[in-house]
Order: C-alpha cells, then structure tokens, then sequence
C-alpha cells in the first residue's frame, strides 16, 4: 500500500476526538475528505439488547451525524457488523430449539434477534449504517486472513485451533497500553499446553460434526470473533480507515487482536487511526450486562411497564443517553430519564427547515461531541423558541443534527388501512349528503385518537381527507 492511501491528506474541519491509541485529543482529519470512513463493533446476536448495549449505538449515531454534516452525506462510509457466528449462539440455539437441527435453530435466532436490534435502535433514533455486513457472509474472507497471517509467521496451527502469535508481533498490546511480559505475569487466561504463549488467540477452530462450519485449509471449523471485524472492515472499508469504535470492555482483547491481524496481514502502521470508547452504561456503579443479571432490555423499556412502572418513549431514553458525555459512566435511574422527560416535555414541535444548526449546539459536538453541553444549549433554543416563532428554524435543525425531540405519537397500534376506508366511507356519506352519518364516522375516530382535517384539490376541487393523531 502507497502511504498516500494511510496518510490523513484531509482538510481539519474543526472536529477534535479523543483517541485511545493516544490518550489524547486530537484534530480529526481524515484519510480522504471524499470517503470518511467508521467502523463500529455491532452485536453478537443471541439475546435481546439491553439499554447499556444501545449506547455505543447511540453515540456512534451522533458521530456518524455530526460527520454527514461536516463532510456531506454521501462522503462518509459507516460500516456497524452483526456477528452471528459465535459460541454462545450455538448454545442458545440448542437451548432453545432442542428439536431442531442446529443450523436451523441458530438460522432462527440469529434473525429473530438481529429482527429485534434493528426494531430497538430505530425507536431510539438511530439511523441505519451504510453497510450492515454479518459475520457469515465473510468466512472466505476470514480464511483468505488467516492463510496470509500464517505464511507470515504470525499465526500457527496446535490442538485442532489457527492462533496468533502474539509474540511475533512486538507492539502487541499497544492500543491497551499492556506489555506482553505483564500479561503472561497477570495472566489470567488459563495457560493451554497448545498456546506458544497465553495470550495466543485464536483465529479458527475446528468443528465438531454437529457444530456449524465451514470448510477450510485446517479442516472444517469456524472463526473466532476478532478476524470477523479485521475482515468485514477491510472488506468495506479498505486496509487502513479513518475512525474505529466500540464500547470501552472492547480494547482488550477484542480491539488490541483486531489491530495485531489487520495490521499484520496487511504490512500497516495502523489499522484505523482514531479509536473511540465508549463508556459504561452503569447500575448502582456496575456495568449492566448480561452476565450479571441487571439488566433492562431496550424492548422492555419501550414496551412493557417492568422499569418504574411505566414505559418509557425512545426519545426519553435517546435524551438521557446523550446528557452524559460518551466517555463518562452513566447511572441509570428512573430520575434520569424523568429529568429527561422533563426537558422534552417544553420542547416545541420541530419544523422541516433547511437552516443550519445553531453554533452554540454545533461547537460542543465538534468538541469530543460534548453531547451535555450541547443539549443545553439547544433547551435553550427550545424553550425560546415555544415563545418565539422566529426561533423555530433554527432549534429544528440543531435538534435534527442530534436528533433528539419531543415525543412522537406511537403509531404502532394504529390500523391504517382502517382509517382510509372510514374516510372513504365518509366521503360517500358526505357525496350523498347523509351528514349525520358523515359526523358519526368523524366523531367515532376522534374518539380513538384520530383528526381528520379536510382541504380542497387545488386542481380538481374536489374534498380531500387527510388524518393525524391527536398529541
Ligand atoms: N453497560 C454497557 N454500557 C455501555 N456499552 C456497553 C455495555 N455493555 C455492553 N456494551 C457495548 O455494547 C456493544 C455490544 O456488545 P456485546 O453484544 O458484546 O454485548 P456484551 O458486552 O456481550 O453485553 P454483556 O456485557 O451484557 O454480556 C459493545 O460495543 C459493548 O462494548
Ligand atoms: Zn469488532
């Protein structure tokens, strides 16, 4: 690879972003203005996600934004995986589906699971990234990796497993700042006899006949979790991309063996030059995670009364999230999402604008998107502009650039097609002039929450019906 195609050629557009390779905040400039480039670490999915999985969701979504913004929509490239071959959906699937072969059963709940994600996020705000690969779309990719890795000396084949040589990489452990020497000393990792050292992970391991895999030079198996990244994200993203981020429980070991593979199968310096972390999403002072039990899934949130007793809107739960800045731990409370709720409830309906952000909502963002201080500048903006409507403009679109709002009213119960056949029902009604039955149809949708509002074709002259739901 020619260095023009690492080197940050791009312009600095006042963005700066704190980089764990550094610990430090840096200006952002990009490899290439014309394709700015993020890759986030997406779910394994076996289980619904929880409200601390829906934070790096969240905050890459803000990112993602604020560089469409900057660069323009068509320039940046966001790569968010699925992984759907892992161990813990194997036993999931055989839980679960006991009677059922086991591809089936894990073909299942991988869609079921991924279904619900994407059901989740998108109540919460998020926008779709470009690209969505998953895991198992890639395993050519995956052993095309691991055979270079190999012919390079960084990997080796023991005890029926393909595993990386730590050793024969000497920055190993230079995005978590962790010395090869202190990791074999503290290890925890059982020592395996096969490992030439314990920190060797591994790359691909073999099946067993009822176990998904694939075909491979080392024999029929399945990759582990790091090559799927370092495939997927060189796959859509070329051998060396602006930003790479994740949740701060991802730098070791996930993100410092995603960087030994990229960067030694491809002969770089780097893999991505900015990495960001996420913080933890935490409950009484403990990360929430599934292993330890103390967690409230984002559909329970939204859907059932099983968190305060009550369920909560996305665009409470999206506000909440972005009122700590994405470094720091947030506690996660009833009084957090109330106070948050409590903001929203003096906002004012947005307009469709084409107005540029306000500076005071922008300037905190391009500041390690400083969501907290941005949010206060746009409440600000919000309760001025429910007073004024000069304002209206210009809070829309500092609120569409994080977009976070006012409570929009659930569709979800609401039959659509039912609602034009009433209106369609009316309009003979009103043709025939039957006005009494004409109200009733009109009066029995108020009722369940339905406003029709009617206006001439500017054209023809003839009624048109429109409806909406009553805020
Ligand atoms: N409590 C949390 N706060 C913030 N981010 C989190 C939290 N838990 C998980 N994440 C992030 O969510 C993303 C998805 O991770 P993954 O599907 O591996 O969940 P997980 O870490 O297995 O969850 P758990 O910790 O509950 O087992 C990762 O970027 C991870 O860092
Ligand atoms: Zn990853």
């Amino acid at each position: 690879m020619s260095a023009a195609e690492t080197e940050k050629s791009g312009s600095f557009k006042g963005l700066k972003l704190t980089n764990t390779l550094t610990r430090a905040k840096e200006d952002f400039r990009a490899i290439d203005d014309g394709n700015v480039r993020l890759y986030v670490c997406g779910p394994t999915v076996y289980d619904y996600a929880h409200i601390g999985n829906a934070r790096p969701a969240i905050v890459f979504d803000v990112l993602f934004r604020l560089l469409r913004h900057l660069y323009g929509a068509e320039h940046v490239t966001y790569v968010r995986n699925i992984t759907d071959v892992d161990d813990k959906i194997n036993a999931r699937a055989l839980r679960d589906h006991p009677d059922m072969p086991l591809n089936d059963a894990i073909a299942l709940v991988t869609k079921k699971t991924a279904d619900q994600y994407h059901k989740d996020i998108r109540a919460l705000g998020v926008l779709e990234p470009s690209f969505e690969p998953r895991a198992t779309q890639h395993i050519e990719g995956m052993v095309e990796m691991i055979a270079a890795l190999i012919d390079k000396g960084h990997a080796y084949q023991a005890g029926g497993e393909v595993l990386f040589d730590t050793a024969s990489m000497p920055e190993y452990g230079g995005l978590s700042k962790r010395k090869l020497d202190e990791q074999l000393a503290g290890a925890r990792i059982a020592v395996e006899e096969h490992k030439k050292n314990p920190g060797d992970f591994v790359l691909w391991k073999l099946s067993s006949a009822e176990e998904p895999g694939w075909d491979s030079p080392w024999g029929r198996g399945r990759p582990g979790w790091h090559i799927e990244c370092s495939v997927m994200s060189e796959h859509h993203l070329g051998k060396v991309f602006d930003i790479h981020g994740g949740g701060l429980d991802l730098i070791f070991p996930h993100h410092e063996n995603e960087i030994a593979q990229s960067r030694c199968a491809h002969g770089t310096s780097v893999m991505a030059n900015y990495w960001m972390h996420n913080g933890f999403l935490q409950v009484e002072g403990r990360k929430m995670s599934k292993s330890e039990g103390n967690f409230f899934t984002i559909q329970e949130l939204l859907e059932t009364e099983s968190f305060g007793g009550r369920k909560w809107p996305g665009e409470v739960l999206r506000l909440a999230m972005l009122m700590t800045n994405y470094r720091e731990p947030i506690d996660f409370s009833q009084r957090k999402l109330e106070e948050a709720e409590n903001l929203l409830a003096r906002w004012p309906d947005p307009v469709e604008t084409q107005a540029q952000p306000a500076p005071e909502v922008l300037e905190p963002l391009l500041d390690d998107l400083n969501t907290s201080a941005a949010i206060q500048a746009l409440h600000a903006l919000a309760v001025d502009a429910a007073k004024d409507p000069a304002r209206l403009e210009v809070y829309s679109a500092s609120a569409a650039l994080l977009a976070v709002g006012p409570v929009k009213a659930d569709l979800s119960g609401i039959d659509e097609a039912a609602i034009q056949a009433a209106i369609g029902r009316r309009l003979e009604a009103l043709n025939a002039k039957n006005w009494s039955e004409a109200d009733e149809i009109r009066n029995d949708l108020t009722s369940q929450g339905i406003l029709l509002k009617d206006s001439k074709d500017s054209e023809t002259g003839e009624r048109v019906t429109t409806w909406e739901v009553k805020r």
